[in-house]
């Protein structure tokens, strides 16, 4: 017998076995147990309606559902859509959150725990990967992520080799992953690269969610029989399945087939047709067992193959009349009384049976996190610059950027200081594109990578803190560089001061004024997290931003004044009209007339004082909007535990 302490102490202290034998046996064996698990949540009924008054209301997703499932075996969960199979996986595998959740679930007689986090593998029925990233790169940073740090980068490289020969994605490791928009490997390769990625850390508990949903039928029996594999390696392995086919259905060491959240049968895959015959359903003609149990889970009984002759035929349940839907209805409760009195009983004694491994998992012990600080910052560094450098360094941004600049610089080109209206008119336009520009490119920066976000941080891959500097510091040099270019483009053509301390000043407050309108538009699509609502609202508040700078309205109301005081586009606009005009500087406001800069009517409602007020507040705002966007992400991938 394998001395599982031991095994598992090892794993703990990070001396994972070899990368040829990961798959021949699990680190430390699972027994699961999960018993009458009520699932509620509360709805709102009239949402969307014109109903002034919302009523909420209890709904119940999961209905008392038990089961046992030992290292070694593989649990099928069947059922109609909406049935709760992804549900009772996500409650399984700890991940649940919202709601209220009763019943015990346990993992070896203990609570889900650290140490259990890091042996369970959850592949979610999206496969949530970077679409730039091929396969090797895929895997390879998440076994960077996600392996021991007491392993070296060449153990975890050959544990990605190890995973790609296993699931027989050798043919296109060096293919990109794609999306919508972009070719690349298969659905079923896709599918295969997510499950590589739970298989990197050897788990010994493994959820699916749908792993074979939209693929043929030969490569849905591949991904089952490589799953089968690893069950029978010790691992304990959980899926929802649609419509598998009966050669699927028979490699499942058990079957729970769910309808409205009830258990309708728990059992050995063979013996379920026996068990609804017992209970007055058969199919009269030969059929797959598991088309046969979604009728069932359906109340579906055709007459041609149910036995109940006394119910009314369903010729199309979409038309179903109000009789039929009755008879579907009595079927069902038919079905949950069947399992109430011949099955309730077994499933209760197989949860009593004590034949979990008494495995100690010291959690104490347990490091929360694989890798440090700075070895998960610069892997997620790195990783954002390769899957966003097709994003960041698009040809079209550059090309627009420069566009702009150099019809700037045409239509101020050589303005002097005897068009003062046109050279303050240049200094509004720079804060006012500066401020837009960054804005929309950061708004979208974390609704786009919720769901990557969301997965690794429910599997414990790395701490926010790491990710958000990695991102944020990623996308950075772009951010800089491009109004860099812009900035020495337009100020030359445009023929302000040539003095370079005026020059670079001016790119200074420029690049300042940058990192705070990223700042704004992180904070802003972080905390709304959606792309249409974060547009609208980074959009209306830069404009009120812009229209509070002074430059449009003179003598703004005094109500709404104080804007101008949070303005990034005000401040901008001060400390760049400060880089050329001193106080006490004089423009020909006449023929023979000089007249102070400062009292120029566009010069004036800012002045060209405070500069060390706006650029102390352009600070606050710089830092503070990311402490925003910091908080507002904490709220993702973490799940309420009871
Ligand atoms: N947070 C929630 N808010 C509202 N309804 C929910 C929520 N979570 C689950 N439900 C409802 O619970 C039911 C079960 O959902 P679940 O996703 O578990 O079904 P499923 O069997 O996995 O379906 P499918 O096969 O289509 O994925 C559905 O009717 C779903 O609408």
């Amino acid at each position: 017998m394998v001395d599982v302490e031991a095994q598992n102490q090892e794993d703990i202290d990070g001396e994972i076995t070899p990368a040829a034998a990961i798959f021949k046996k699990a680190n430390l064996p699972v027994t699961l147990k999960f018993e009458d698990i009520v699932y509620k949540i509360k709805t709102e009924q009239g949402r969307g309606s014109l109903k002034p008054h919302k009523k909420s209301q209890e709904k119940l997703i999961l209905k008392g559902i038990s089961g046992t499932v030992l290292p070694g075996e593989m649990l099928a969960m069947l059922g109609p859509s909406g049935s709760g199979k992804t549900t009772l996986l996500t409650a399984l595998g700890g991940r649940l959150g919202g709601g209220h959740l009763s019943g015990t679930i346990t993992y070896n007689t203990k609570p889900f725990s650290n140490a259990m986090k890091r042996n369970t593998g959850f592949v979610t029925q999206d496969d949530i990967l970077y679409p730039h990233l091929t396969v090797t790169e895929t895997l390879v940073y998440t076994a960077l992520l996600r392996l021991p740090r007491n392993l070296t980068k060449h153990e975890k490289t050959r544990h990605t080799e190890a995973v790609i020969n296993q699931l027989g994605l050798s043919r296109c490791k060096n293919s990109i992953i794609g999306g919508p928009l972009l070719r690349g490997v298969s659905g079923g390769e896709r599918k295969r690269v997510s499950i590589g990625q739970e298989m990197l850390i050897n788990p010994s508990l493994l959820f699916l969610d749908e792993p074979t949903s939209g693929l043929d039928s030969t490569t849905a029996q591949k991904i089952v029989s490589t799953l089968w594999e690893l069950a029978n390696g010790g691992r304990t392995i959980v899926m929802t399945i649609h419509q598998p086919s009966s050669r699927l259905f028979y490699m499942f060491h058990k079957v729970l087939l769910l309808s409205e959240g009830n258990p309708l049968y728990y059992g050995k895959g063979s013996s379920a047709l026996e068990f609804f015959e017992s209970v007055g359903f058969a199919p009269s003609l030969a059929m797959n067992p598991a088309d046969f149990l979604l009728d069932l889970a359906n109340g579906n009984i055709d007459r041609r193959f149910g036995k109940r002759r006394s119910l009314k035929f369903v010729s199309d349940p979409g038309v179903a009349t109000a009789d039929s839907h009755e008879d579907q209805a009595a079927i069902k409760q038919a079905l949950v009384s069947a399992y109430k009195a011949h099955l309730s009983e077994s499933v209760k004694s197989e949860l009593a049976n004590d034949n979990e491994l008494q495995v100690s998992t010291d959690d104490k012990r347990l490091k929360r996190w694989s890798n440090t600080w700075w070895d998960q910052f610069s892997v997620l560094f790195r990783r954002g610059i390769k899957e966003r450098k097709h994003e960041s360094f698009s040809t079209l941004k550059i090309a627009q950027v420069l566009v702009v600049a150099i019809l700037s610089g045409l239509l101020w080109w050589q303005s002097d200081i005897t068009h003062l209206q046109d050279q303050v008119g240049l200094f509004f336009f720079c804060s006012g594109f500066w401020g837009f520009y960054p804005l929309f490119q950061a708004i979208f920066t974390f609704p786009q990578e919720r769901m990557m976000l969301a997965k690794e941080r429910s599997s414990g891959m790395y701490r926010l803190s790491s990710y958000f500097m990695a991102l944020t510091l990623g996308d950075l040099p772009m951010e800089l560089v491009l109004p860099t270019i812009f900035f020495t483009i337009a100020y030359w053509m445009a023929g302000l001061k040539p003095t370079p301390g005026s020059f670079f000043a001016g790119l200074f407050v420029l690049l300042y004024s940058v990192l705070c309108s990223q700042g704004l538009g992180l904070a802003i699509g972080a905390a709304v997290m959606d792309q249409k609502s974060a547009t609208v609202l980074g959009s209306v508040i830069m404009l009120t931003f812009l229209l509070c700078s002074g430059y449009y309205v003179q003598h703004v109301p005094r109500f709404v004044s104080w804007i101008k005081y949070v303005s990034i586009s005000q401040y901008t606009f001060k400390l760049l009209l400060g880089t050329q005009y001193k106080p006490g500087e004089t423009y020909p406001c006449d023929a023979d007339k000089a007249c102070l800069v400062e009292d120029f009517p566009s010069v004036k409602p800012v002045g060209l004082g405070g500069h060390a007020v706006s650029v102390i507040a352009l600070g606050i705002m710089i830092v503070g909007y990311r402490l925003i966007a910091y908080l507002a992400l904490m709220r993702i991938g973490v799940t309420r535990r009871k």
